[in-house]
């Protein structure tokens, strides 16, 4: 049997508080995280939004112990999932490809090619396809095998996403119940699904499946609860995390949180949907923010699901995986990160009057080159608002 190389995928989270800035940067300089439509500033921009956050997001990884436990966790994952593997007879050997932080992809595929891996099975630790995550991992790895031949002639086999695996979803299923049961009134408990968001142009306008995938993993874990544990519970569904000025995916979870508040609800069991791993998100957003606006709101008993890390049936559940992409057909980076419905990557180029999609493109373009002036004038010390003493 071939030598198998499992792969998996995720996006990193900075160790130490030092971290969080060359973080942040990385992170800010990938087009499937800002897509701007001049590439050339990207990293003037990543350095800009970095620099600016940088504060915030320390101030958040000091709160959770001073940095993100998502390494340990992916590690600890990558173990149990090969001694599953090998438990079954498959001789695989795990490997973690982090996007901004390490262990970087390339010290991954470095790793793959020094134990003279035969075929690779890459398996996101994302659920749900977004552009942003998964996408975002699938086309470094493209970019990586199109400079590498000694990477470029493994066979390949992409697992694209799996929201509606019965392995995961039944897993999810049973944390859930466990704190449903935990409620005083198990039977009225208000399930809340809390998924991180993405900008609603990736949806709208550049066709991501996250969406929709999100939605279709709620309702088949909701349906998992009644048929196999007997719960039939009420829930909503919200997105957290915004950054930036934009508009996200709706309804934002601490609105979601005061409405729910406002309609009297008590117990809210909160699901945090499209994470596999505790992070920042889930120990800092999740557990101290949310839980505090809630309180606000009136729900007197928040209980947070815990993430999925190393469940015994997500483990299993990720082997099955693993083991049916094997027998499968080969399925390249191409096919696992293409989009069914690309509606419009970049804007509009065309000009055309009034208040529309190319004037805002147009607005942008302007502010952008207003930007990089200002911010070489910054960077040099010389230019027009030096000489006018503004500078
Ligand atoms: C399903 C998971 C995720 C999606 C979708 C996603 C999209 C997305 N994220 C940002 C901005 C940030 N993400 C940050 C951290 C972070 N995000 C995810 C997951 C998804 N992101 C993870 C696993 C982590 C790592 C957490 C850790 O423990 O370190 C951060 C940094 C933290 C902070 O400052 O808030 C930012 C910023 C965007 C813009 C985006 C979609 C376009
Ligand atoms: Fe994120």
């Amino acid at each position: 049997m071939a030598k198998v190389g499992v792969l998996l995928l995720n996006l990193g989270g900075p160790e130490r508080i030092q971290d969080v800035g060359p973080f942040l940067y990385n992170l800010f300089s990938d087009p499937e995280i800002i897509r701007l439509p001049n590439p050339a500033l990207q990293k003037p921009l990543a350095w800009l939004i970095s620099s600016l956050r940088a504060g915030k997001s320390q101030e958040a990884y000091r709160s959770i112990g001073g940095g993100s436990p998502l390494r340990r966790i992916t590690e600890q994952q990558a173990r149990e999932l090969q001694s599953t593997l090998r438990q079954r007879g498959i001789e695989a050997t795990s490997y973690v490809a982090m996007r901004y932080w390490h262990p970087f992809t390339e010290s991954a595929v470095a790793d793959i090619k020094a134990d003279g891996i035969e075929e690779v099975v890459v398996l996101p630790l994302y659920p749900h396809f977004s552009i942003s995550t998964s996408g975002s991992s699938f086309r470094e790895l493209q970019r990586l095998r199109q400079t590498d031949p000694g990477f470029a002639h493994l066979p390949i086999r992409c697992i694209r996403s799996y929201y509606d695996d019965p392995g995961y979803i039944g897993a999810m299923a049973e944390l859930i119940a466990r704190e449903i049961q935990a409620c005083p009134e198990p039977a009225t408990a208000h399930v809340f699904f809390s998924a991180h968001g993405v900008p609603k142009s990736y949806v709208e306008e550049a066709g991501d499946p996250y969406q929709q995938e999100i939605e279709a993993c709620a309702q088949l874990i909701m349906e998992r609860l009644e048929r196999d544990l007997g719960h039939r519970n009420p829930f909503t569904l919200a997105y957290q995390s915004r950054v930036g000025p934009v508009e996200w995916l709706k309804p934002y979870t601490d609105d979601a949180l005061h409405e729910l508040g406002g309609q009297g609800v008590k117990d809210l069991v909160v699901v945090p949907i499209s994470f596999v791993s505790e992070h920042i998100e889930t120990l800092e957003e999740i557990d101290i923010e949310y839980r505090e606006i809630a309180t606000e709101s009136g729900i007197t008993n928040f209980r947070r699901v815990p993430a999925l890390d190393t469940t015994p049936t997500f483990i299993s559940g990720l082997a099955d995986l693993v083991q049916h992409a094997l027998e499968g057909p080969e399925v390249n980076l191409d096919q696992a990160a293409a989009l069914s419905t690309k509606v419009k990557l970049y804007p509009q180029d065309k000009w055309a009057w009034g208040w529309n999609n190319s004037s805002e493109v147009w607005n942008g373009r302007l502010a952008m080159v207003g930007f990089s002036a200002f911010l070489l004038e910054l960077l040099s010390g010389r230019g027009p608002l030096h000489a006018l003493g503004l500078l």
